[in-house]
């Protein structure tokens, strides 16, 4: 015998020697280094602009609110007619009310009835519950003291007119409609939605809805990454499946790079006889292949296809949304104009067991139960029934560690990925 086997250590994550493993946290920094903005700017309309990514900061065209007025209802006067201990004022005729303010000012040492929201009459400062008064219809009788301006809300007391309200960079939420709204702002510039082509590469797949021979699966990564795209509100383009066909693949390449900010293809990332896509930008010139030490999802291709950004993300399905979440999520948001968005994560007690190796960041399928992280039985790669049955990831260093039933472990929910 002449050849000489290696150690058999059946670990597609062990360490080969020699090769350079770029840690996570290496990775996600030059990538930010390396991509800036692409996106050109818009006006829309406040009905078209949640989800929308600011592309200039937001000032108040009005103070909210605009003019001072009561947060009750009840009754208005000036707080310098009042004392301390049960006493009376009479009633003036009228009322102010929201949208129906009263037209003439307070007569010295009267009160006059008001109702929530409603502008305070000249002449008065402060307003009392008309729970906390008796009255006949001609006076109010009430206890003294009552606090100077109570039950009132100053003008601009929340926004001042010419207030920054929203900065550059923000997507916009149902809260921030609400916010320009009341500030007046009835338009603003944001972002052209970030275009992300999707391509799935291999043989092996068939369209879901046809007939898959018994050697095929049906394209899975497809369907998940254009409705991860959609749900971090950008726009989705389908290219399609390409075949382990090194021109086609580059034809799918080329259409892509013409329409989209971004390309996005799951499979052939890694170095068999096959992973064409590896091979592919790689040519090109621009590749970075990263043996980047994380599991899953180690080997993802990345490079740039005609002047536009590819994430080569690994075939199995797991490792493909892992290495979206992980690395394509911040570098898109960063493209898009919204700046680099570090995920939401969440320190919660383990309700597992598991001894980790060192060298490697791994994330785990899991889920909160209880206020405790609980992880899905099988890390194979392959279970996509374990991707549907988590609700977020669980996020182990990349240094050894034993976490052990209410160890402190890290928990990122899918929704702080926007997913
Ligand atoms: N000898 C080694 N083999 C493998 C290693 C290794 O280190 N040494 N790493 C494994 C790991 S980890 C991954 S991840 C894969 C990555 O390979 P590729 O990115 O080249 O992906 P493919 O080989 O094309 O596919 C992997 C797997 O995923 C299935 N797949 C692909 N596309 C889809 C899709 N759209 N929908 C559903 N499933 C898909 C494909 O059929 C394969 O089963 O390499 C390992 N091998
Ligand atoms: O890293 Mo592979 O990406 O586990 O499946």
């Amino acid at each position: 015998m002449t050849l000489t086997p290696p150690p058999l250590k059946d670990d597609c994550f062990a360490l080969p020697s020699g090769t350079q493993w770029t840690p996570v946290d290496e990775a996600l920094s030059e990538l930010k280094k390396r991509l800036s903005v692409v996106t050109t700017a818009e006006s829309v309309g406040l009905a078209g602009a949640l989800d929308r990514i600011l592309a200039e900061d937001v000032l108040a065209s009005r103070a909210n609110p605009p003019r001072p007025n009561s947060a009750v209802d009840g009754y208005g006067f000036a707080h310098a007619d009042t004392k301390e201990g049960p006493q009376a004022l009479p009633l003036m005729e009228g009322r102010s009310a929201a949208g129906q303010p009263f037209d003439r000012s307070l007569a010295a040492g009267h009160a006059i009835r008001i109702l929530t929201g409603a502008t305070l009459p000249e002449g008065v400062d402060t307003v009392i519950l008309q729970e906390d008064v008796s009255t006949d219809g001609q006076a109010i009788a009430f206890h003294g003291p009552v606090r100077k301006g109570a039950n009132t809300r100053r003008a601009g007391e929340d926004v001042d007119a010419g207030e920054t309200i929203l900065t550059a960079g923000r997507k916009l939420t149902p809260a921030d409609l609400a916010l320009m709204a009341a500030t007046g702002v009835s338009e603003v510039l944001v972002r052209r939605k970030l275009r992300v082509a999707v391509v799935s590469t291999g043989d092996e797949l068939a369209e879901p809805g046809e007939t898959a021979r018994a050697d095929q699966i049906f394209d899975a990564n497809r369907p998940m990454l254009l409705s991860m795209i959609r749900r971090f509100g950008f726009e989705p383009i389908d290219m399609g499946r390409a075949p382990d066909v090194r021109d086609e693949l580059r034809g799918f390449l080329d259409r892509a790079a013409d329409q989209a900010d971004v390309i996005l293809t799951s499979g052939g990332a890694s170095a068999g006889d096959e992973d064409h896509m590896s091979a592919l930008l790689n040519e090109s010139g621009s590749m970075t292949l990263w043996r980047i030490a994380i599991k899953p999802g180690r080997p993802l291709a990345l490079g740039v296809w005609k002047g536009t950004p590819v994430f080569g993300l690994p075939g199995n399905p797991v490792a493909a949304m892992v290495c979206t979440l992980v690395f394509a999520k911040p570098a898109m948001s960063l493209l898009a104009g919204a700046g680099w968005e570090s995920p939401l994560r969440l320190t919660v007690p383990a309700a597992f067991a598991k001894s980790k190796k060192p060298g490697r960041r791994e994330y785990l399928r899991a889920r909160l139960r209880d206020g405790k992280a609980e992880v899905f039985a099988s890390e194979g790669s392959g279970r996509i029934s374990g991707l549907s049955w988590a609700e977020g990831l669980v996020e182990l260093p990349d240094e050894a560690c034993d976490v052990d039933h209410e160890t402190p472990v890290i928990f990122m929910p899918y929704a702080g990925f926007g997913l």
